[in-house]
């Protein structure tokens, strides 16, 4: 599968954030998405994922068969929040999300062990350090099969055994014939990725 981009823009509050935006990922191939606060990148990673309307040219993946029709069905979305109920235990939170999204991976079980978090399953979300609810949102990734991974500063707040077993994830993802689109202000880890340099906001 292609996940490609053609002079894409996107806007917030109606202003320009970036534009003429262009880059085609085959599988097995990331993209690093880096430049200043207020350039664009959160905002890149949502127009990508749907999230917020394209403001000029277009996006899409091509050759993702029949189980992903569209961007937002063949994606998983890691954004600055971590999109968990605070209230619900880690292994509710991570089940809803297993159910919601299907073609089930990983059991919840094997995501957190696989991510560090085995034996905490039971705790509420809001129970979590910040590193773990990290965490614990990285292990939604490996509960379902999702071949393009959108990842908004995957590693903020992890520590440096936690980054280095996610940057493992990652290249497991892409080994496998996933894709990558992540912003970071931290390097991740992933040799010979494609860079994306966005410019500073007005
Ligand atoms: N809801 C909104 N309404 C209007 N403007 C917004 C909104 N959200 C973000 N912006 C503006 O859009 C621009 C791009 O923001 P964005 O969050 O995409 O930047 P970023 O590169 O991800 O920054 P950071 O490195 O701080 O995460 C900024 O100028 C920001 O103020």
């Amino acid at each position: 599968m292609r996940l490609i981009a053609e002079n894409l823009g996107g806007e917030r509050g109606g202003e320009t954030v970036f534009s003429g935006i262009g880059f085609a990922l085959e599988k097995g191939e990331a993209l690093v998405v880096t430049g200043p606060n207020g350039a664009g990148k959160s905002t890149l990673l949502r127009v990508i994922a749907g999230l917020l309307p394209v403001a000029a040219g277009k996006i899409r993946v091509e050759g993702s068969g029949e189980d992903f029709s569209s961007i937002a069905s063949a994606s998983h979305y890691l954004g600055h929040l971590n999109a968990m109920k605070t209230a619900l235990s880690v292994e509710e939170n991570l089940a809803f999300w297993r159910a919601f999204q299907g073609e089930p991976a990983l059991s919840v079980e094997e995501a957190l062990e696989t991510v560090g978090l085995g034996g905490l399953g039971h705790l509420p979300f809001g129970y979590l350090s910040t590193g773990q609810r990290r965490r614990a949102s990285i292990a939604k990734l490996l509960t379902s099969r999702r071949p393009v991974w959108l990842l908004d500063e995957p590693t903020a707040g992890l520590d440096k055994a936690s980054e280095e077993r996610f940057a493992g994830l990652m290249r497991g993802h892409l080994e496998g014939g996933g894709i990558v689109v992540a912003a970071t202000h931290l390097p991740l880890g992933l040799r010979g990725a494609k860079g994306l340099a966005l410019g500073v906001a007005g």
